[in-house]
């Protein structure tokens, strides 16, 4: 085995379990009644944003049985990195937004940069309404805006590096079954 991957699956084998697969998924049946309810006739355009909202928004579409759009875009500012910097676009949507009801759907809220930044920008496109729907809100004090929540929220998640679900560590690991910390981290 090469080292990369010997590290890997040690990261992986002393990683804190924080929340087990099954009660992910019963968070995400939950964000999928809230968001029916209040999206379900609006005829709302979604947008999984890649690379970590992938599960996320894999394992939610399928729960939601009315009209809707599915697009995605691709937003980043971790590279791989422990702690954020500025936001890249890497794919903006080619989409017509003006009027329409916009859900942003990402694995996690951290400090709430990116969600702001794809918020602004969806705003700035003509939406008539965005929303953002998170699996997983960090729990600290260092939003980019005190007090910066999604309208949908899955599962509060104490304050370390997660993997998991999504989320990567140093781009692997997305594929985890669970929401992990890393250890020490
Ligand atoms: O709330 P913030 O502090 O802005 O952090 C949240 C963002 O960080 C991660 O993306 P990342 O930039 O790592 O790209 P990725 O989706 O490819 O993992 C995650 O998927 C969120 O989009
Ligand atoms: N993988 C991962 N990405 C993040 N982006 C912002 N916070 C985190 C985190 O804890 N883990």
């Amino acid at each position: 085995m090469s080292q990369t991957l010997a590290d890997m699956q040690q990261i992986l084998d002393e990683a804190d379990c924080l929340c087990p697969e099954a009660e992910v998924q019963a968070a995400i049946t939950r964000m999928a009644r809230a968001i029916t309810e209040k999206l379900g006739d609006r005829n709302p355009v979604l947008f999984c944003v890649m690379n970590g909202g992938l599960i996320f928004t894999g394992q939610l579409l399928t729960q939601l049985h009315f009209p809707l759009q599915a697009e995605y875009l691709h937003a980043s500012r971790y590279r791989h990195e422990t702690s954020g910097g500025r936001l890249e676009w890497k794919v903006e949507p080619n989409f017509d937004l003006r009027g329409r009801s916009v859900l942003i759907l990402d694995d996690i809220l951290d400090e709430g940069t990116t969600l702001l930044g794809i918020s602004d920008w969806c705003a700035a496109q003509g939406a008539r309404e965005v929303l953002t729907a998170v699996l997983v809100e960090k729990d600290h004090a260092r939003k980019a805006r005190p007090g910066l929540k999604g309208d949908f929220t899955g599962l509060v998640i104490e304050d370390r590096f997660l993997f998991g679900y999504g989320m990567d560590y140093k781009g692997y690991w997305r594929n985890a079954p669970g929401i992990y910390a890393v250890k020490g981290l």
